[in-house]
């Protein structure tokens, strides 16, 4: 009798799944795509190479007029190409989980603002925002300088060298400012060109695309059986190890301090200046009683802050070095608006100087919409939603094809081309709010944007007034790749000049 009821309920589960599934596939297939294999779906051309995963998704992607259905094993996603197609999704309040790639971010991450959804995303989104408030930020600019001056510094040994590599350097220098302002703590990556820390990030980054792209890593099993399984191990140690110990030195400093003072006053920090760092905000917060953060969630936003903070700025910085050093009368405007803006001889720049580059802030704007560092973000729809006249039911993956909005001719004629000057004037004010998401839109946007943006003008105004940047480079040559981010395989490879 048992095993009777048993076979019974599982024979019901079964049935009720199958049904379930059958109710799904029958609505997505009506959302056009290309020919799927039994069991397989569109896994072979996914793994076929890694090299090509994003343009095999543009290709993907033009089966429909911005709505596209794929199969990766038995799983739809739907892809989304068009911005009147991502509106409705970006600016729901409630549809707001991400996709699965996020799942397997979070032995690295834990819980943090970037991979948590729901109630812990809103307490912790209303929680850090106070963390990039203006004035914070304003005191970051000085980071900024010294950090993008130690770049300029390097870079003096290689003015008249054959056509090099940048993107190394300048990974090295945003990742010692986000140590910096993040964590307080400047570990001068700059100077050791075989940091460990980022080897351990770029490891990890590439075992989480392994793991998204072959089904049989997805359990944490299939992990840990697999010959990857103890490289995850140790990378994940290498990780946490370098992130608690900041942790534990700045709670000490910060305890101490704290025992001298009244702690509703600034943190003196570094020597006597008043800076805060993100760090000393999510200790303050660890300590209201209101509002706990254990150690574990601490270290979950800042190892967040430095992998989002990091990676996504330095590949935008490249980006733009490859488009002004291919563009030199752009470079020269760039450079001229510099010289009224700052004057000549050194300079510190200031949050002020910095709102009156907008010519130089067009010219990053358009290398995020040639070369999103996200080009696409997923999400999961944890109810059904309904967009371009198709239901979607729930459960369902999307992916938002960010770099297609950006390329999308309607929006930007001639697409492919460099303009910065679409971001300037009547045109920027005509075009579809959503036509243009590098920092992703709504409520789920980048927390980081300001930051970001005031980092790279920062970096790329004291490079450009010290040297002029000639890249030979086609875009093809870069060898574009998405790994976490989107990233030029084979680097940007400049020559320099020092500017008279
Ligand atoms: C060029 C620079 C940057 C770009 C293009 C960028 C882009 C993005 C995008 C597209 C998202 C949404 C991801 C998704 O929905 O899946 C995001 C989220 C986020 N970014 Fe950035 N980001 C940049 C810089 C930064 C910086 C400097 C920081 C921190 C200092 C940062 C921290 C974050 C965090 C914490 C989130 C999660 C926000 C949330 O879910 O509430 N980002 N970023």
């Amino acid at each position: 009798m048992f095993f009777e009821t048993l076979l019974f309920v599982l024979f019901f589960i079964f049935v009720s799944m199958a049904f379930k599934r059958y109710r799904k596939v029958r609505l997505l297939e009506r959302i056009p795509g290309p020919p799927a294999l039994p069991l397989l779906g569109n896994t072979l051309e996914l793994l076929g190479s890694r090299k090509q995963l994003l343009q095999t998704l543009i290709n993907f992607s033009k089966h429909g007029n911005g709505i596209a259905r794929i199969y990766l094993g038995l799983k739809p996603y739907v892809l989304l190409s068009k911005c009147r197609s991502v509106e409705g999704l970006l600016t729901s309040n409630v549809l707001i989980e991400k996709g699965r790639l996020y799942d397997f971010m979070r032995p690295w991450l834990g819980i943090s603002l970037l991979t948590s959804t729901g109630k812990t995303w809103k307490s912790r989104r209303r929680l850090l925002t106070p963390s990039f408030h203006f004035k914070i930020l304003e005191d970051f600019v000085e980071v900024f300088n010294h950090q993008a001056l130690r770049l300029v510094d390097k870079l003096q040994s290689r003015v008249g060298d054959a056509p090099f590599n940048v993107c190394p350097l300048v990974e090295l220098c945003s990742l010692d400012i986000i140590m910096e302002t993040a964590m307080g703590v400047d570990i001068n990556a700059q100077n050791d060109e075989e940091c460990n820390y980022l080897k351990a990030v770029h490891g990890m980054s590439d075992l989480i695309m392994k793991r998204h792209f072959a089904p049989w890593l997805h359990s944490d099993i299939g992990l840990k059986l697999s010959r990857l399984g103890k490289k995850h191990s140790e990378l994940l140690s290498a990780l946490h190890a370098m992130s608690l110990g900041a942790i534990k030195t700045r709670r000490t400093a910060y305890n101490k301090l704290k025992a001298e003072k009244d702690s509703n006053k600034d943190i003196q920090t570094d020597g006597g200046k008043k800076r805060l760092v993100f760090l000393d905000i999510l200790l303050e917060t660890s300590e209201q009683p209101d509002r706990p953060l254990s150690d574990e969630n601490i270290r979950a936003e800042v190892d967040t802050f430095i992998f989002a903070g990091h990676e996504s700025v330095a590949t935008t910085i490249n980006f733009a070095l490859f488009l002004l050093g291919c563009h030199p009368q752009i470079q020269t405007r760039v450079v001229q608006e510099l010289h009224e803006v700052l004057g000549e001889g050194d300079v510190t720049i200031t949050s002020a100087a910095l709102r009156g580059m907008t010519f130089l802030e067009a010219c990053i704007k358009e290398a995020l919409r040639l070369f999103p560092p996200f080009p696409f973000l997923s999400r999961r729809l944890h109810q059904p939603a309904v967009t371009d006249g198709y239901q979607l039911p729930e459960g369902t993956d999307i992916i938002i094809m960010v770099y297609c909005i950006h390329r999308d001719p309607e929006q930007f004629p001639d697409p492919d081309n460099f303009n910065p000057d679409r971001f300037l004037g009547a045109e920027a004010a005509k075009r579809h709010p959503f036509s243009f998401i590098p920092f992703s839109a709504g409520p789920r946007n980048c927390i980081g944007k300001k930051f970001g943006m005031m980092e790279m003008k920062v970096v790329l105004a004291h490079l450009l007034r010290t040297f002029e940047v000639t890249c030979r480079q086609t875009v093809d040559e870069l060898g574009l790749r998405k790994e976490l981010t989107l990233r030029p395989e084979h680097g940007v490879m400049i020559t320099l000049q020092r500017r008279g």
